[in-house]
C-alpha cells in the first residue's frame, strides 16, 4: 500500500542543503499499524508529509514514493488532490492550530466534511467521545482543550473514511491521561476504518503498546523495522540499542509491562 524505494529528500536554500532524508527504503503493508522512531531531526515528519507530498517549494527528492498505487511524485495535481482527499487523512501535532480559530467547530465540520446537519454533526462529535457536542459545535477553537481539540480533528478525518491515516506526534501537546485517550481513540478509528496507520512518535513505549509494527529512523534513514515488541525489547542496530537504553519508560514496560495492545484478539474501543 505504501512504499518507498530509496528516497532521498533535501530541503535547499541558497548554498545551504539539509539531508532530511537519505535513501528510506520501507513497505507498509494494508492496515499495518506502524509506529515510526527516531530522535529529532531524523526525519520523520519529512517522510510523514512525504506520503501526502506536502512539502515545501524548498524540498527536492530522488526515489520513488508509492501510495495506494500513486506514484507520489510523478502525479498530477489532481491525482494527488485525490489522494489527500479520498484516501488518506492528517492527523497533525497541534491540533488547536490546525482549526480555524475564527470558526466554530460546528462550521469547521461544515466545511471540512460537508455535513451540515446539526443532528449529523452532533453524532459525528459523539462518535469520538465528546462529551455534550451540540455545545462543542458552538464553541471556537480556543473555548475547547488540546484533547477535545484533536477528537475534532479524528472526527474530521473519520469522515471521509481514509484507507490511511498519518498521524505526527498527535498528542505531543497532551496530558498523559488526556494522550491514553486520544491514542486509544485513533487506534479505535483506525480498526473501524480498517485503515493503515502511519504513527509518527516520541514514544516508545506507546509504540510498543499500540503498534503492529516499528520503523527506527536516523539521520534520515530507516536503521531497523520489524514487530514492535521484537524491535524494541531485543533491538538489533546500535542505534536502536542507544534510544531504547535512554528512553525510562521503554525500560519499565519492557520489564514486565502490560501486553502490547495489539495482541489483543479484540479491537481496542
Ligand atoms: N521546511 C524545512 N526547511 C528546511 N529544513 C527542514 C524543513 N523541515 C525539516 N527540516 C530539517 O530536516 C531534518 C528532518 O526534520 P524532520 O522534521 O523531518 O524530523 P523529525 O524526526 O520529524 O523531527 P521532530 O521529531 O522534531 O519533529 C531536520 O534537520 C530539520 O531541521
Amino acid at each position: 500500500m505504501i512504499e518507498a524505494q530509496d528516497l532521498v529528500l533535501e530541503y535547499v536554500s541558497g548554498k545551504r542543503q539539509i539531508r532530511a532524508l537519505d535513501g528510506v527504503s520501507l513497505r507498509i503493508a494494508a492496515g499495518d499499524r506502524l509506529g515510526i522512531v527516531g530522535e529529532s531531526g531524523s526525519g520523520k515528519s519529512t517522510f510523514g508529509a512525504a506520503l501526502g507530498r506536502l512539502l515545501p517549494p524548498s524540498a527536492h527528492q530522488t526515489g520513488a514514493l508509492r501510495v495506494d498505487g500513486v506514484d507520489v511524485f510523478e502525479a498530477d495535481r489532481d491525482r494527488i488532490r485525490e489522494l489527500r482527499q479520498n484516501t488518506m487523512a492528517f492527523i497533525p501535532q497541534d491540533p488547536v492550530s490546525s482549526l480555524d480559530p475564527t470558526k466554530r467547530i460546528g462550521k469547521q465540520l461544515a466545511l471540512a466534511t460537508g455535513v451540515r446537519d446539526r443532528t449529523a454533526q452532533t453524532e459525528m462529535l459523539d462518535r469520538v467521545k465528546i462529551r455534550q457536542p451540540a455545545e462543542v459545535l458552538r464553541r471556537y477553537p480556543f473555548e475547547i482543550s488540546g484533547g477535545m481539540a484533536q477528537r475534532v480533528v479524528i472526527a474530521i478525518a473519520m469522515a471521509r473514511r481514509p484507507r490511511i491515516l498519518v498521524a505526527d506526534e498527535p498528542t505531543a501537546s497532551l496530558d498523559s491521561l488526556v494522550r491514553d485517550e486520544v491514542l486509544a481513540l485513533m487506534f479505535a478509528t483506525a480498526d473501524e476504518l480498517s485503515a493503515t496507520l502511519v504513527w509518527l512518535s516520541h514514544d516508545l513505549a506507546a509504540v510498543r503498546r499500540w503498534c503492529g509494527r516499528v520503523a527506527v529512523m536516523h539521520r534520515g534513514r530507516v536503521v531497523e523495522e520489524g514487530p514492535a515488541a521484537d524491535v524494541l525489547d531485543d533491538p538489533q542496530h546500535e542505534y536502536t540499542q542507544e534510544l531504547v537504553a535512554s528512553d525510562p519508560r521503554n525500560r519499565r514496560a519492557t520489564a514486565g509491562g502490560p501486553e502490547p495492545e495489539h495482541a489483543r484478539k479484540e479491537p481496542v474501543r
